[in-house]
């Protein structure tokens, strides 16, 4: 599903090149739930955004579906990330002047004039129909988040990527919007997170840890038992 080999990512700063990623390589299957371990400033943002085709990338390849990333550009990767990949972030990026409904519906209302009914079965799916006519400041920030997974599904993506997307939540709404997540990948969504949390790790998987700009480790989880994973990510980030 996701290929990636030798990825090599630098930032220019005003007097030097740094190095982030050093040659990741990467095959994420259909069904993956993926979870980004690594220190703070170790890449895991930049690793997303590579792989989700936000950012450019300086060296190696990255496929998506037999399509190479670095190959296309303009319209065709907005095309692509539009309809393939979905985005859940810390910080919701919901639309204030658009009612929770509206948020959901409109990256599909160009091309679908059903999409209102997407969103809705979507806004049911998270479990928040009722508030499909408040506004984002007459919800709660749980509710917040469930909206932008709903967002993020709209458009049926293949691939959802979520960065550190309970980051901002109390810990019972965290493992609500965790539970959507697992739930989702139960029933085949491919997820790659970035979290710097054990205990939301332990919701994944399958786990990888940035070390040095390369992954230190990718360990597949055995199965759903949160405290199993948890005590496997304690191994993994303690050593
Ligand atoms: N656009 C940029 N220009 C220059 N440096 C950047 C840019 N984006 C990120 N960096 C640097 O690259 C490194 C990796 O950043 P990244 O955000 O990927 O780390 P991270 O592992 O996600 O960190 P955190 O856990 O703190 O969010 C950091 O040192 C950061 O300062």
């Amino acid at each position: 599903m996701i290929d990636v080999k030798n990825l090599r990512k630098s930032y220019q700063t005003q007097d030097k090149t740094v190095e982030i990623l050093k040659g990741i390589n990467i095959h994420v299957n259909p069904g993956d739930f993926m979870i980004i371990m690594g220190e703070s400033g170790s890449g895991k943002t930049t690793f997303l955004n590579c792989v989700s085709g936000f950012d450019t990338i300086d060296e190696g390849s990255i496929e998506i579906g037999g399509t190479k990333l670095n190959e296309i550009k303009g319209k065709a990767l907005e095309q692509l990330r539009l309809h393939q990949f979905g985005f859940i972030f810390q910080d919701n990026y919901l639309i204030d002047n658009l009612t929770i409904l509206e948020n959901v519906a409109i990256t599909r209302l160009q091309y679908d004039a059903k999409a209102y009914d997407k969103a809705m079965e979507l806004l049911k799916k998270v479990h928040i129909d009722h508030l499909k006519d408040n506004y984002p400041s007459q919800v709660s920030g749980g509710e917040k988040q469930r909206c932008a997974i709903a967002r993020a599904l709209v458009n049926e993506p293949k691939i959802l990527f979520a960065d550190e997307p309970t980051a901002a939540l109390d810990r019972q709404t965290a493992d609500e919007i965790m539970n959507i997540l697992s739930e989702l990948n139960k029933q085949g969504q491919t997820i790659l997170m970035v979290t710097h949390s054990p205990r939301i790790a332990a919701y994944g998987t399958r786990m990888v840890f940035v070390e040095s700009g390369v992954f230190e480790c990718d360990e597949a989880f055995t199965g759903d038992d949160l405290e199993a994973n948890y005590q496997r990510v304690m191994e993994i980030t303690e050593r």
